[in-house]
């Protein structure tokens, strides 16, 4: 829900609104950024600094003071400060006892520090009640209002009342709380901004081996092939043939990867006869990453989709064309018209087209700011069923593109079948055990499975140890049927 302070400065406060003065250590960037959207929704702002003349960057209507004398208007106080200064809160121990300290700072490394730098601030000061919070948002997100898909704020801190009034700071500001526990959490938390693309990792290593493995099978097949037997140079093939073959098989075997860590989900629930016990570490990543690794796929289908387009312009293949009519005007004879032909044709693009409109919406009702504004249910009738649907298409569209040519013995170039053979493998390999699991009896004791019913009921004991909700929780939030 859009929060109404987002976009306009307070109107007129009533008096208890007014008193929510919160204080702010550090007119740096994230400082005022903080301290402008605080004074958007209400609060009034105090900010300690080193030298308390109100700078013109400083949002107005804010207080610039000494750290001392902030610190004595606010019982919050928010740290904007990097951690590298913290030690002069040694000389403001005083004044700083019992009240909430908010540490909003991250570090350069992950694990830079051998302690996170909220309990390092806890350990300064002891007699201080520290929550870590606000450090995944960014000055700027503050400022542009860009929060779209990061209005989560994970909060942490020892004492409870402490995070709650912090926690209620942040909802006031049109963000999300996730409360994570304790300050033991924030080790966890101040390394998270600093991961790179995590997720991503992944979809980009299997999309790059991918890509390797079939150009140089292609290459093998339809250059290196015709110059040994034929002596003909095909180096040409380099630029748009084989990319636009390696370029759809990509897109298929990944898309089709998104689909089979949840159908191996599915057995090893079917085999164990519990949802209580966790899946191994890989299978949980490789189903975390799911998003992207679709993504990864779409934006391959995308360049298989230009590069089919600029075909008709290609200089081989009007040579060809005109070669052939030639040679047809030469010897007088036309090629007859072949029906099923015609139908294999015009079928395989029309699966082609198809197929990449379901994936174009997979794509985008998988971004946050859609995903946001559909239901869980819509959004699971999206990724699953439509999902299946694209990948049936799309499996369907190079079947039919083989067409006559499928698994003829004619076609295989030493002994090495055509590449889309290959990529048919995962593919049609996903959509049989799915066929297979969707059957009345495999379904009905695997959605009792999901439900909490188990086979042995002596498992039932595992379920209350160990962090078994994360495996169920990857299962039932990514989409079970995924
Ligand atoms: N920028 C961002 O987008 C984000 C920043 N953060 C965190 O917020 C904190 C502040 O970041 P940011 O505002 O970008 O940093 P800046 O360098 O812009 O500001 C830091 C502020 O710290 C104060 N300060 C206190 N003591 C010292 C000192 N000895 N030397 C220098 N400065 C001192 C200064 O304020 P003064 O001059 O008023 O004393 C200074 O403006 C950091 O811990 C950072 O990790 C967290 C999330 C996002
Ligand atoms: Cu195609």
């Amino acid at each position: 829900m859009e929060n109404p302070c987002a976009n306009a400065l307070p109107l007129i406060m009533n008096s208890s609104q007014k008193q929510k003065t919160v204080c702010i250590f550090g007119t740096g960037d994230f400082g005022r950024s903080l301290g402008w959207k605080m004074l958007q929704c209400g609060y009034s702002v105090v900010f300690g600094s080193r030298s308390c003349q109100m700078s013109s960057l400083l949002p107005s209507g804010t207080e610039v003071l000494s750290y001392s004398e902030a610190a004595r208007k606010s019982d919050i106080i928010i740290i904007a400060i990097h951690r590298d200064h913290y030690n002069f809160f040694i000389e403001l121990t005083e004044v700083l006892n019992g009240k909430i300290l908010v540490d909003v700072s991250n570090n350069l490394k992950i694990n830079q520090y051998p302690e996170s730098n909220a309990e390092y601030l806890a350990q300064l000061l002891p007699g201080a009640h520290v929550v870590k919070a606000f450090n995944t948002i960014s000055a700027w997100a503050l400022q542009s209002g860009a929060l779209d898909a990061s209005r989560q704020v994970f909060v942490c801190g020892n004492d409870t009342k402490a995070k709650q009034r912090v926690m209620d700071i942040v909802r006031t500001l049109g963000l999300t709380p996730l409360d994570q526990g304790s300050l033991m959490a924030a080790k966890e938390i101040e390394n998270y901004p600093l991961q790179l693309f995590p997720m991503w990792r992944f979809p980009f290593y299997l999309s790059a081996a991918l890509c390797i493995f079939f150009f140089f099978y292609s290459v093998i097949r339809d250059i290196i092939y015709p110059y040994v037997n034929k002596k003909e140079d095909n180096t040409f093939r380099l630029a748009i043939s084989i990319p636009n073959r390696v370029f759809p098989i990509t897109a298929l075997v990944l898309l089709a990867l998104v689909y089979l860590p949840g159908v191996i989900a599915a057995i090893l629930q079917l085999y164990r006869g519990t949802k209580y016990h966790r899946f191994p570490h890989w299978l949980n990543h490789w189903m975390l990453c799911r998003k992207q690794l679709g993504l990864v796929a779409l934006g391959f289908a995308f360049l298989h989709v230009i590069y089919t387009l600029v075909i008709p312009i290609r200089y081989y293949v009007r040579w060809r064309l005109r070669n052939i009519t030639a040679t047809q005007v030469i010897d007088k004879k036309d090629d007859p018209f072949i029906t099923s032909t015609a139908w294999l044709s015009d079928s395989y693009v029309s699966l082609g087209i198809l197929g990449f409109f379901l994936f174009l919406l997979l794509g985008i009702t998988s971004l946050p700011s859609v995903s946001n504004m559909v239901n869980w249910r819509e959004f699971r009738f999206v990724q699953s069923k439509l999902g299946y649907l694209t990948l049936t298409l799309c499996t369907a569209h190079t079947l039919v593109y083989g067409g006559k040519r499928f698994l003829s013995p004619s076609a295989l170039r030493w002994y090495l079948p055509s590449a889309y053979i290959l990529a048919l493998i995962i593919p049609c390999a996903v959509l049989v055990i799915k066929f297979i699991l969707i059957m009345p009896c495999i379904d009905n004791t695997l959605t009792r499975i999901r439900q909490g019913w188990e086979r042995n009921s002596k498992c039932s004991k595992s379920a209350l140890f160990g962090k078994s909700d994360v495996s169920s929780k990857a299962e039932c939030t990514w989409a079970s049927e995924l």
